[in-house]
């Protein structure tokens, strides 16, 4: 489990993290969203022990990580410039690798290479930008870190190569201890991979939210209701995030189950109901409006 206690961190006069709280669970997959300067990186970096925060601490399985060797043999970070040696193959980076993490399965990197199409004795410098980031998340997994840290790794993967990451993800989850944290720009980028999101912004994590339990406490239900008095009842009656009217049909995102929701529906004789689902950009959206903060100013 990685525990972050009132973590600080100033550049001179640039507050890049302001008293982070967060707890990341074992076994799940964290993406951590934000605009440029969010704090992202410096997050990271701290995380992997790289920087040193203020005040604060960051603790990996209950060690404190900055100069702690073991925990540091605990992560692996994939910075968002991947470093490759000049004119290093795939295969020589799995060499170097080999030697920094000694749990680094080459047969596995031999392996994923093929299925991903990639030549291993190929120069890396000649890949494309997306095809460095797949080697890049083939050197992560196949260090067999317990924490794998990926800085916009997944920023600009297609989403055919998005999917197949995912499902590297969930077969390391069902075979091993296995913590990724993924840093992106975009929600979007993370919805499809990750199971638990917090939301960075000027240095402070806003939201942090399990995405099942977000999207099972969460509706969005279109209807029609011919009396305008069971149409304010109904608004009063549900915990409403967000509502709108246009015409004759109401759509209203409210928080609670989808029982619950259409209960107090069908209780108003709607001439029409019916469940949308959300995005995870509009669940965001109205979680952070009711913060006070306009979302479009946060992540897009
Ligand atoms: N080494 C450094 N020296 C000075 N300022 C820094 C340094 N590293 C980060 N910062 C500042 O800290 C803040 C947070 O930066 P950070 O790189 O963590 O953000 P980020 O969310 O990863 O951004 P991006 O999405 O653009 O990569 C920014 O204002 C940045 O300018």
């Amino acid at each position: 489990m990685i525990e972050i206690n009132g973590v600080n961190k100033s550049f001179g006069d640039i507050k890049a993290l302001d008293n982070i709280v967060a707890t990341i669970e074992e076994g799940s997959i964290f993406g951590l969203v934000g605009t440029n300067g969010a704090g992202k990186s410096t997050l990271l970096r701290v995380l992997s022990g790289v920087l040193k925060p203020d005040t604060g601490m960051a603790m990996v399985d209950g060690e404190d990580v900055y100069e702690n060797a073991a925990a540091k043999s605990r992560i692996c970070f994939l910075s968002d410039t991947a470093y490759f040696f000049p004119n290093a193959t795939a295969r020589n980076m799995a060499d170097y690798y080999a030697i920094v993490y000694p749990d680094f399965n080459k047969e596995r990197f031999d392996e994923l290479v093929g299925k991903f199409g990639l030549d291993p004795k190929r120069k890396i410098n000649t890949f494309s930008k997306g095809m460095k980031k797949q080697v890049s998340v083939l050197l992560g997994i196949c260090a067999q870190t317990r924490y794998l840290f990926c800085d916009e790794t997944f920023d600009g993967l297609d989403p055919v190569m998005r999917q197949a990451v995912k499902s590297l993800f969930a077969v390391e989850l069902l075979n091993r201890n296995f913590t990724p944290v993924i840093a992106s720009h975009s929600l979007r980028e993370l919805e499809d991979i990750c199971d638990h999101v917090g939301l960075l912004h000027k240095g402070g994590i806003l939201l942090s939210k399990d995405l099942e339990d977000m999207k099972f406490h969460i509706h969005k239900v279109q209807c029609v209701i011919r009396n305008p008095v069971f149409e304010e009842e109904l608004l009063k009656e549900l915990d409403v995030l967000q509502h709108e009217k246009r015409g004759s049909l109401l759509t209203i995102v409210a928080r609670g189950t989808k029982q619950e929701i259409l209960m107090s529906v069908e209780q108003k004789e709607p001439l029409f109901y019916e469940v949308l689902p959300l995005t995870l950009e509009e669940i965001f959206i109205s979680e952070t409006e009711v913060a006070g903060y306009d979302i479009k100013n946060i992540i897009f």
